[in-house]
């Protein structure tokens, strides 16, 4: 069949083309319907990604958080109309150590390989994960919740069992998801938000605490933490963890920056830190993500909260609309696919 793809060729230019695709194997073909703005997305979009990335990524496709449904299925697993989560991750080779998003084989849609602007989008069988009570707004992002359950796995499995205080720097999206997986996670924590806003500290209403970063007691201690900041800021962020952080604590690192940025080494060995990097997610925590949404209906609530514009999207000039809308908010973005 012929599919429509929607490429990004430069900063804020975006090309439909028409492909010839066939169907391979088991795989199976989805409707997009609702689509969420990543961060990522972002610096592609705009061009901050740099140019060196944008020459070996463009032209492609961008978007890796999105729902759709399922219009074919040669085995009759799905039904036609069955809403499912779309899994970004594509691995290539299997490893009985190392997660499929750790993997340098793995094909990342939006990163390097079409994302989900497309008419359809063709995936393997165990690319999708089917959903039933989840608002479709909030499914669109369940890439993100993934994400943050699947750094706090790492968490649970790599740092020392104290966790009576988790401190979480950032308050934007990634912030608040980790910090609400978290508290539902351990309860008996106390959860500490820090960020620049007040306004959006508002949000966080699930929360034990929250600071202005510039605010924080100096006594004021956590056993662990998580960066949700992002961009040159999340030094200033690591710095200020190290400084708040107890010895031996673990510091989960989600920001992603595009230049290296310095941390205080010194510090890190003098408390005896440990540093968990996570990227990305595999299918078990989309797996998880769902069942997590799907168990606890007050979650829904809460992430309603960070849904700033639903944009009806028809053309390309709609697309270049709702990426200028994203723009204006840290919020979330959701794209009703109507192309
Ligand atoms: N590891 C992964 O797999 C993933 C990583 N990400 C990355 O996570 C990062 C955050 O994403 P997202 O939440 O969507 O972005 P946001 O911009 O919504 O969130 C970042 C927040 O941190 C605030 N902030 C800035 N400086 C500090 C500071 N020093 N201390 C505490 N808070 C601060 C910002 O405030 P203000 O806006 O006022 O500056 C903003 O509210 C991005 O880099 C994104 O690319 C996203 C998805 C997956
Ligand atoms: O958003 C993300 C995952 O949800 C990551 O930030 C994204 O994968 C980083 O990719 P890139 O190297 O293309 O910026
Ligand atoms: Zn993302």
């Amino acid at each position: 069949m012929i599919n429509k793809v929607y490429r990004l060729v430069a900063p804020r230019q975006i090309v439909a083309s028409f492909e010839e695709r066939t169907l391979h194997g088991n795989g199976i073909i989805v409707r997009p319907t609702k689509l969420s703005i990543c961060a990522a997305d972002q610096r592609y979009y705009t061009g901050t990604r740099g140019k060196d990335a944008l020459k070996k990524k463009l032209p492609m496709a961008l978007i890796h958080e999105g729902v759709g449904k399922v219009v074919y299925d040669p085995k009759g697993e799905f039904n036609h109309g069955d809403k499912v989560v779309m899994i970004p991750n594509t691995p290539i080779q299997k490893d009985e150590i190392i997660s499929e998003n750790y993997l340098s084989t793995s094909k990342f849609r939006s990163s390097g390989y079409d994302g989900f602007m497309q008419d359809y989008i063709f995936m393997a069988r165990d690319r999708i994960v089917k959903y039933n009570s989840i608002d479709d707004n909030i499914a669109s992002f369940i890439e993100l919740l993934s994400v943050a359950i699947h750094s706090i796995n790492r968490f649970e499995l790599k740092s020392h069992e104290r966790r009576d205080t988790i401190g979480v720097w950032g308050d934007g999206n990634v912030g608040f998801i980790t910090s609400l997986i978290l508290k539902k996670r351990y309860p008996k924590s106390n959860v500490i938000v820090f960020g620049k806003n007040e306004e959006k500290l508002s949000f966080f209403s699930f929360v034990d605490e929250t600071y202005q970063i510039d605010e924080i007691p100096s006594k004021l201690s956590v056993d662990h933490a998580f960066e949700a900041v992002g961009g040159k800021s999340s030094e200033f962020a690591i710095k200020q963890i190290i400084k708040h952080i107890n010895p031996e604590g673990s510091i989960s690192i989600l920001g992603v920056s595009e230049n290296p940025i310095e941390i205080e080494t010194r510090m890190v060995l003098e408390k005896g830190l440990n540093i968990i990097g996570s990227s990305r997610s595999s299918r078990f925590d989309f797996v998880e993500a769902v069942r997590f949404l799907e168990e606890y209906k007050d979650y829904q609530n809460q992430l309603q909260k960070l849904i700033y514009e639903v944009i009806r999207v028809k053309n390309i000039k709609d697309i270049c609309k709702a990426f200028e809308q994203d723009l204006t908010t840290t919020f979330k973005t959701v794209i009703e696919w109507n192309v």
